[in-house]
């Protein structure tokens, strides 16, 4: 580790361990009093801890600050991750700290890893804490003697053991015992050939002390008490997008040197961390600055003053170390992002299944208009994290010192509460504030969603949630919020409620200002003056900055929403300005949302009132309001946990339902679809175009084709209206259609009064497609010679059939509407044996006589030689019927 520091010029540690974890070698010597005891570093600064007994990691972190920018950690890989994280909320990962952890075994690291990955809330946060990150780990072995030792120990543990290596690497300690067994032999040897006495196993066990020989991992060195150094690597994290580590340096043990690796540079944050921070760790150092000289003249006047100030008292040192620190961080500026630190996002941030896509808010007109806002916040990716970027209206952004201590302050703000503010951007294009983003809405998205069902324990907690996150910034130096509003309180992914755009006070009254002249094209919004006090709304605009009991004016509005669950003001029929107008001028009376008798808990009805009194100096304070929610809330359910987990699998179940209903959906009409698919094409045919495969032509040596026709359909449809012929011709073909449900062919189409089926394709069928078809023909005949014409009830129906039997060849043509067809000289003749039938008759050429004669019963009357048409004389053949 020292070898690792000194190469990286860092001088000052501070090691962070779990008590628990004691680091002794085998003599006993203490490593980590050890690694204190070295001329060329700082005594690094020693912090154990004991995870169950520590209140906040960034206590932690906090102490390690004030002596060391490089922190030494060694704990398990869950507190590590506990111990990122909050690194990572309060502001030590941009680059100035390098966290150096130790993970024994390499091959989990390299590649892609994975494993701090939890998938919940925190993970971009804990990865941009690895980009400060270094992992010592075991060398990486790939020496050629261990590679065949390795692939030898993979064949024995198959063969003896019947154990087969996946991917994973032969374990270490077989390899250590590998290494032993060689020192055993080395140190045999060496006794034998002194002549020393074998039994005296102290001695043979000292005798490679200090010394090194080569082993199956390379040399192995050891040290003047017996202990192995072992040789390391370093290992850093590539890209925060990839998560892919790379060795970056290796130590060796034989040497006791460090190297890192040509061509591998560390990839940092923001540059190599610096050994000591410019200022000092304590800011000691820029008080003879050049810069803070400028500074001291800002905060005393003169150089002189602050000198006779810290003279008189250690109270005023103290005030003065106090404001010193500030004013360094005034100027450290690191809240200001450059526009290409801020990669907008595409679309609108929509990802919420609670965030409504229109908020739609009745203004109280008179005609109940409605007045639609359609919001969404812009987001965008800076520092790997999704953030929510404020457009500012103001033309020029003016950093002066007030702008820039509200920055700061800003920046020192941590709270489970509050949306964590990520800095500014004053680039004339881009002049924007950005803020943690919270993907499941505002507070307003929720109480204007009605499938979202809010039980006491749920309102209660969203208060409490308001009320810490209130005390909190009403304790810090940014004194109160300054624009409380539903829409300013955000839901983040584990349902906590942040509150954001609080602060920046003087900034953002300078951007309202800029707003309400409609610059940039905007149009003020007066809607968001229903959360202002009434002082503040009668202050001109542009010095309403807000208070602290302005602050508890906005939070009884909230209240008013979230236990009516309406918008404010909501049982009023005024417009937005007539109600702001009565509220800045109260007449006789004073002018608040009314609270209905049936209130679901009068308590909160009550600390509404107590909280809107028109009196500022009247109304509660938040500690006030605190221990009211505090005693309100007793006795209803408080466990949020519990709430929340019926909650999430409520909306669960909602969705499996609904999943379940349009999977069935789907299914039905995929399923329909499919049926009307396989009526235009044979099923066979139709699977293989689904399956995305090209059909071939098929030829087929021999089927049996079916025509039929009606007889004086010409006249038929000549004499009726279109939609008579359509219905008649409908109930015939259901009728065939049925009918022949129950042979084996295939209804190839229908042309108008024609028919046509086939028997032997697309699946052959050997030569029962002449019976099939035959038998099929006896069938229509007899449905046709029974079938009514619905309007022609007089008429008799007469069809005319000819059947033929030879080869063709069946393919689909056509991209946009594939069909199914048949080619070949079969079909016409087919076609003329059905021109060249006879009313109710079936008429059959030899061919299909000369296959039907294989089967019995079938009643033939040969019809003689006939002229057909394109084919010359043909013998043909009635077919009159089939005993039974
Ligand atoms: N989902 C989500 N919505 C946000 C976030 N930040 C702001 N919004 C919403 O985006 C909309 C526009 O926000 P703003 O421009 O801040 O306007 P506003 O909150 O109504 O008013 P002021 O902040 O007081 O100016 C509001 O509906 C906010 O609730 C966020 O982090 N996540
Ligand atoms: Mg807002």
């Amino acid at each position: 580790m020292k070898a690792i520091m000194l190469s990286y010029h860092w001088k000052h540690t501070a090691i962070i361990y779990d008590s628990s974890y004691i680091f002794f070698d085998y003599a006993g010597k203490n490593l980590v009093q050890d690694f204190r005891l070295d001329g060329e570093m700082a005594r690094p600064y020693d912090i154990p801890f004991d995870p169950s007994k520590v209140r906040d990691y960034y206590d932690l972190l906090d102490e390690a600050k004030a002596n060391a920018r490089v922190f030494v950690i060694f704990c398990n890989a869950e507190i590590l991750r506990d111990i990122l994280w909050r690194a990572y909320e309060t502001g030590f990962t941009d680059g100035d700290f390098v966290f150096i952890t130790m993970e024994l075994f390499p091959s989990d690291w390299l590649g892609y890893y994975r494993e701090f990955l939890r998938g919940d809330g925190k993970d971009a946060g804990v990865t941009k804490a690895y980009e400060s990150v270094l992992i010592l780990t075991l060398r990486h072995l790939d020496n050629p003697e261990y590679l065949i030792f390795a692939e030898e120990v993979k064949r024995i543990a198959a063969q003896d053991f019947n154990y087969v290596f996946g991917d994973e690497e032969v374990n270490y300690f077989i390899t250590a015992f590998y290494d032993s067994v060689i020192y055993l032999t080395i140190a045999i040897n060496k006794t034998l050939e002194e002549g020393g006495n074998l039994s005296d196993g102290y001695t043979l066990a000292r005798k490679l002390w200090n010394s090194s020989f080569p082993g199956i991992t390379g040399i192995v060195a050891v040290d003047a008490l017996g202990n192995r150094i072992a040789d390391f690597d370093l290992i850093d994290m590539m890209s925060p997008t990839t998560r892919q580590f790379q060795r970056v340096g290796s130590f060796l043990g034989a040497t006791l040197t460090y190297k890192p690796l040509t061509g591998k540079d560390i990839v940092w944050p923001n540059g190599l961390p610096m050994d000591v921070p410019r200022c000092g760790f304590k800011d000691e150092l820029c008080i003879t600055n050049t810069d803070p000289l400028e500074n001291l003249k800002i905060i005393a006047g003169t150089t002189v003053a602050v000198l006779v100030l810290l003279a008189v008292a250690g109270v005023a040192g103290a005030f003065f170390y106090r404001k010193m620190k500030l004013e360094s961080e005034i100027w450290k500026m690191s809240w200001l992002l450059t526009r290409d630190q801020i990669q907008m996002r595409k679309g609108r941030a929509n990802d919420s299944f609670l965030s409504k896509s229109m908020l739609t808010v009745q203004t109280g007109e008179e005609n109940s208009s409605l007045f639609e806002r359609h919001v969404f916040t812009k987001t965008a990716i800076c520092k790997g994290l999704t953030v929510a970027v404020r457009h500012l209206h103001l033309k020029t952004m003016d950093l002066n010192r007030e702008v820039m201590v509200e920055f700061t302050e800003m920046q020192r703000l941590h709270h489970k509460n509050l949306a964590m503010f990520v800095g500014v951007c004053q680039d004339p294009e881009f002049r924007v504030v950005v803020m943690e983003y919270c993907p499941r809405g505002s507070l307003q998205d929720i109480l204007e969603n009605s499938s979202i069902d809010l039980d006491y324990s749920f309102r209660y907690s969203l208060i409490w949630d308001i009320v810490q996150g209130m005390l909190y910034l009403q304790g810090s130096s940014v004194g109160y919020h300054g624009r409380l509003s539903s829409t300013n309180c955000l839901i983040d992914s584990h349902f906590q409620l942040k509150l954001t755009d609080y602060g920046l006070h003087t900034l953002y009254m300078m951007d309202r200002k800029e707003e309400m002249k409609g610059a940039n094209g905007t149009c003020f919004n007066t809607y968001k003056l229903l959360w202002v006090a009434p002082e503040h709304l009668r202050e001109s605009h542009e010095y309403m900055k807000g208070s602290k009991k302005g602050d508890v004016y906005s939070f009884a509005i909230i209240l008013q929403e979230i236990t009516l669950r309406s918008p404010p003001f909501d049982d009023c029929t005024l417009t937005v300005d007539e109600l702001l107008e009565k509220l800045k001028n109260p007449n006789t009376e004073i002018f608040r949302p009314k609270i209905p008798v049936d209130i679901f808990d009068k308590g909160l009805g009550y600390l509404m009132k107590e909280c809107w009194c028109e009196s500022p100096n009247e109304r509660l304070t938040f500690p006030e309001i605190q221990e009211k929610v505090r005693n309100l809330r007793v006795g209803r359910s408080t466990n949020i946990m519990d709430n929340l987990l019926q909650r999430m699998s409520q909306y669960a179940d909602n969705l499996e339902t609904l999943v379940t209903e349009r999977t069935e959906a789907y299914l039905d009409e995929k399923k329909r679809a499919e049926e009307l698919l396989y009526r235009l094409i044979p099923s066979s045919v139709a699977k293989q175009l689904q399956l995305g495969n090209s059909v071939a032509p098929e030829s087929y040596s021999c089927v049996t084709i079916y025509f039929s026709d009606i007889v004086e359909f010409t006249n038929l449809s000549a004499t009726s209206t279109p939609i008579q012929v359509v219905e008649f011709l409908n109930q015939l073909y259901t009728a065939f259609d049925t009918t022949i449900s129950n042979y084996d062919v295939y209804k190839v189409e229908t042309i108008g009064d024609a028919y046509m089926v086939v028997s032997g394709l697309p699946i052959r069928n050997d030569n029962q497609h002449s019976r099939e078809i035959a038998n099929m023909s006896l069938h229509i005949r007899s449905v046709a010679s029974n079938f009514r014409i619905a309007h022609r009830p007089d008429e008799k129906l007469r069809i005319r059939i000819g059947i033929h039997s030879g080869p063709v060849c069946a393919g689909v043509v056509g991209v946009k509407m594939p069909r199914y067809c048949l080619f070949g000289d079969t079909v016409n003749t087919a076609s003329r044996m059905e021109s060249n039938s006879m009313p109710l008759r079936i008429h059959m050429s030899s061919s299909t006589k000369s296959i039907l004669d294989q089967f019995e019963g079938y009643e033939f009357e040969e019809r003689g030689e006939i002229e057909i048409k394109g084919k010359g004389k043909m013998t043909t053949y009635w077919l009159n019927g089939r005993r039974s």
